[in-house]
């Protein structure tokens, strides 16, 4: 209240209390007009300006390269121009005109206005302009050219009158020589000038002075910095890089070491980088897009072969239907900013530490920052708190290192994101240089390189999220990679979808082996199904000899294989099966053990046979992501988690519970000990429906009946076991897992009584899993704990022990291989 008081007062007292004599009144009249004319002026300017800018969005559509070509031709022509206007004098009225003007402003300097304008012209054509190199040359360059004019002043005499003027510095020469001049001394005034003309070159071609040192020396003894450096790197061994990295931040001049590429980037900027008694460094130079899938573990998958298109009439979408995204930004001045408030953060709190670098990715900049010598990590570490308080941002993440350099890197959200547009990735050059069909978008990393993946290698995917992270988002645009670079007889998929909505869009494309199934109880048969399926993959990769199904689907092409004697089986080429579950947690609820056992069943053997499992869950707590399932879906790709647990989960360390949201993700590829961060790519429902259109009319889905079909041999297991069914198996896991055949163990852990646990025990009997009653004693256990997972699925199935035995002595074909026949023809 007492504040609101103060506030008001002042402001009432002048109204009240002032009043304007009689004989200012005409005066305040006069001001009071010129202020409504002026205000109704800038209004009329303002909506001008606002509808031109409204019609110049078209111009504003145009690419990046296309805007500075133009820029570049119009200096160009302005140049020529001023040729023909300033050193003939022959460019008409309008031209006269032009030199008046500019004779008036810059006297004799305005005949090097040609020059220079030609000169930036053909500047601007030959190299791409670097928005953060703007303010250096604006400065510069007005260093130079008040150096310049001022010079011709003092030169001329200063003269005082403007025809005087005009054959001396112009306007601008008389104001900036003059008053040194006359206020110092003409002898004083030419040196200051020529200072002033330094600086501005030095500032033009960002040289500092501290450089032209080396370059002198490099002058006088004839050689190159790098033959110097290189000199060096003879004797500077392994253990002592820290070292000689330390002295390269500080003579950047001599730096170009092989093993510090990185930093010797730094140097190319001719300025020193960031020492501990500097203000601020340099950003370091933007290195080449790094495409994460190098990164992934090689894996001797070998390609699926190319496959007849049912005689040529699929043709794949275009990538034209898929929008472009707006141009990458390397460096803007947000990211000064940021540098600006981490070497104020490291000044304060004493933390002999430098900003090195960064790198701009879509969503986050990664600084590089140096410790120097004996500074603990941790002092960087535990200032993440008043990091994020300098650059007003809590999702401040720190990583330490940065995986294959000396260097912790500090990831800042950039206060000007950018959306990454699916068709970006898939048009960019990586995805382009890769016909496989497996190969999916997932989005740029943080230094700004696109990042595709094979699903073939990953070999399976867990996706994991909050809800609206971005897990959707991403799965869309894994499945419109695959819609977009593969034909229904490459690949094709089953989409399982609980939630009903996710996957709508999808229904009726060709590539669907069944309608998208949103019945979490048909989701867990359909991957039973998936479990046949690839059964009979294996049985048919087992007699033909081969160990993966692009060398099975080679042979048929090549006729190579025969069917089995008795058999009318005719072999066709297997299609890659890509199996996709948008919400894991909806099917865990209704059969978790179903669905874990085929899922690891599935996960630990379907890579050889062209199988792949892509599973999403916005919930990956333990009882829905448990440890089996973990074990065997080797590749992870982390959304924004809401806590630290659950990040843990998903990528065994923290890390994703930092993240912003919206597509942004850390992926952590098979084999891979650190996870990359990367911004999901994005694809819009327009872009969804246009490319589903199109695969829709190209061809019609042909559905597998059996693939949601209840397997058949439970029947016959539930009447044995009755509705115990999944007692049973509880009682089997204890019973293998522990080695322990023990009727009192069962009543004690699964809380049954002393008959039940009696049956349980009986039934394990009659499917060889336990011998037989020895009185008091423990039963014997015949089945190993490795051979636990087969043994449920046998179970389940209507099986016992013994199909496991038989399943690894048979080498004989199985009756059932029959059923390949159909399933060949998927
Ligand atoms: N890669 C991306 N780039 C930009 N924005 C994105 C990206 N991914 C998601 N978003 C934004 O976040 C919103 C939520 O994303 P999405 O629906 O994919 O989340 P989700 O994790 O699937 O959530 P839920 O589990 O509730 O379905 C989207 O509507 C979109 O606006």
């Amino acid at each position: 209240m007492a504040t609101a008081t103060r506030t008001r007062a002042p402001a009432r007292k002048p109204a009240a209390g002032r009043r304007t004599p009689g004989y200012l009144v005409p005066f305040a009249l006069l001001g009071r007009a010129l202020a409504a004319i002026w205000r109704a002026l800038a209004a009329m300017l303002g909506s001008l300006a606002r509808a031109v800018g409204r019609n110049a969005a078209t111009a504003r559509d145009l690419e990046a390269e296309h805007r500075r070509d133009g820029l570049a031709l119009g200096v160009l022509a302005v140049g020529l121009i001023s040729v023909m206007a300033m050193w003939f004098a022959a460019a008409g009225p309008l031209g006269r005109g032009l030199t008046s003007l500019c004779r008036l402003l810059a006297g004799n300097g305005a005949l090097l206005l040609p020059v220079v304008l030609l000169a930036s012209g053909a500047h601007l054509l030959r190299q791409a302009p670097e928005p953060g190199s703007r303010g250096r040359l604006v400065v510069g360059t007005t260093a130079v050219t008040l150096s310049v004019l001022g010079l011709f002043d003092l030169w001329a005499g200063s003269p005082g009158s403007s025809h005087g003027r005009d054959h001396a510095g112009g306007l601008i020469g008389a104001l900036a020589a003059q008053p040194l001049a006359s206020g110092l001394s003409a002898a004083i005034a030419v040196p200051l000038l020529l200072i002033v003309g330094a600086f501005g070159i030095l500032v033009v071609t960002a040289t500092p002075i501290s450089a032209i040192a080396g370059y002198v020396r490099e002058l006088v003894t004839g050689r190159s910095s790098d033959a110097a450096a290189d000199d060096e790197a003879d004797f500077v061994e392994q253990p002592v890089q820290p070292k000689a990295r330390r002295r390269l931040r500080r003579a950047p001049a001599d730096s170009d070491l092989t093993e510090t590429t990185d930093l010797s980037e730094l140097s190319d900027l001719d300025e020193p980088t960031a020492d501990l008694d500097e203000p601020l460094p340099r950003p370091r130079k933007p290195r080449k897009p790094k495409i994460v899938e190098d990164d992934l573990p090689p894996i001797n998958a070998p390609l699926q072969l190319e496959l007849s298109n049912g005689g040529g009439l699929y043709t794949l979408p275009s990538l034209a239907t898929l929008a472009q995204g707006a141009p990458h930004m390397e460096h803007t001045r947000a990211n000064d900013e940021v540098i600006a408030s981490l070497t104020q953060v490291f000044t304060e709190f004493d933390v002999d530490c430098a900003v090195t670098g960064f790198n701009r990715g879509p969503t986050v900049t990664r600084y590089e920052v140096e410790l120097g010598p004996g500074v603990k990590v941790e002092r960087i570490t535990n200032l993440t708190r008043n990091i994020a308080y300098a650059v007003k941002s809590a999702d401040v993440r720190i990583l330490s290192p940065i995986p294959g350099k000396s260097a912790v890197g500090v990831e800042i959200p950039n206060a000007d994101p950018e959306i990454v547009m699916l068709g970006d990735v898939l048009r960019s050059s990586v995805a382009q240089r890769d016909h496989h069909p497996m190969l999916v978008a997932l989005g740029k990393d943080v230094e700004g390189g696109f990042v595709v993946a094979n699903l073939t290698k990953m070999p399976h995917l867990l996706v994991a999220g909050a809800t609206g992270a971005g897990k959707s988002s991403c799965i869309n645009t894994l499945i419109l990679s695959i819609l977009t670079r593969a034909t229904p007889e490459q690949v094709r998929m089953v989409l399982v979808d609980p939630k009903r909505v996710e996957f709508a869009a999808y229904q009726g494309i060709p590539h669907l082996v069944t309608p998208v199934i949103t019945n979490p109880k048909k989701a867990a048969d359909a991957l039973q199904w998936v479990v046949r399926e690839m059964d009979m993959r294996y049985e048919d990769m087992e007699h033909s000899g081969t160990r993966h199904i692009d060398d099975f689907n080679k042979k048929v092409v090549n006729g190579e294989l025969v069917a089995p004697p008795g058999s009318e089986r005719v072999y066709s080429a297997y299609p890659y099966l890509l199996v996709i579950v948008d919400e894991l947690a909806d099917l865990m609820m209704v059969a978790p053990r179903d669905v874990e056992d085929a899922i690891v069943r599935i996960t630990q053997l379907a890579r050889a046979a062209g199988i792949h499992l892509v599973i999403a869950t916005q919930r990956p707590s333990v009882d829905v992501v448990t440890g089996l399932i973990k074990a065997n879906v080797p590749s992870r790709l982390g959304f924004k988690t809401s806590s630290v647990t659950d990040s843990r989960v998903i990528l065994d360390q923290p890390g994703s519970e930092k993240l912003l949201g919206k597509g942004d993700a850390l992926f952590l590829p098979m084999g891979a000990s650190k996870p990359a961060r990367m911004q999901g790519a994005f694809v819009t429902d327009v872009e969804i429906r246009s490319i589903v259109e199109h695969c829709k009319g190209q061809l019609q889905p042909s559905y597998r009946e059996d693939v949601t079909a209840p397997a058949v041999a439970k029947k016959e297991i539930d009447e044995d076991i009755g509705d115990d069914l999944d007692l049973f198996l509880s009682a089997v896991e204890l019973v293998v897992s522990t080695q322990f055949g023990s009727t009192s163990m069962l009543q004690r852990k699964l809380r049954v009584g002393f008959a039940k646990a009696g049956r349980l025990m009986d039934l394990m009997e009659s499917r060889s899993i336990v011998g037989p009653s020895e009185g008091s004693k423990a039963r014997e256990v015949l089945v190993m704990p490795d051979e636990l997972a087969g043994l449920l699925y046998a179970l389940r199935n209507g099986g016992s022990a013994d199909d496991l035995v038989a399943a690894d002595e048979d080498e004989e074909p199985d009756e059932d291989s029959e059923e390949g026949a159909e399933t060949g023809a998927l």
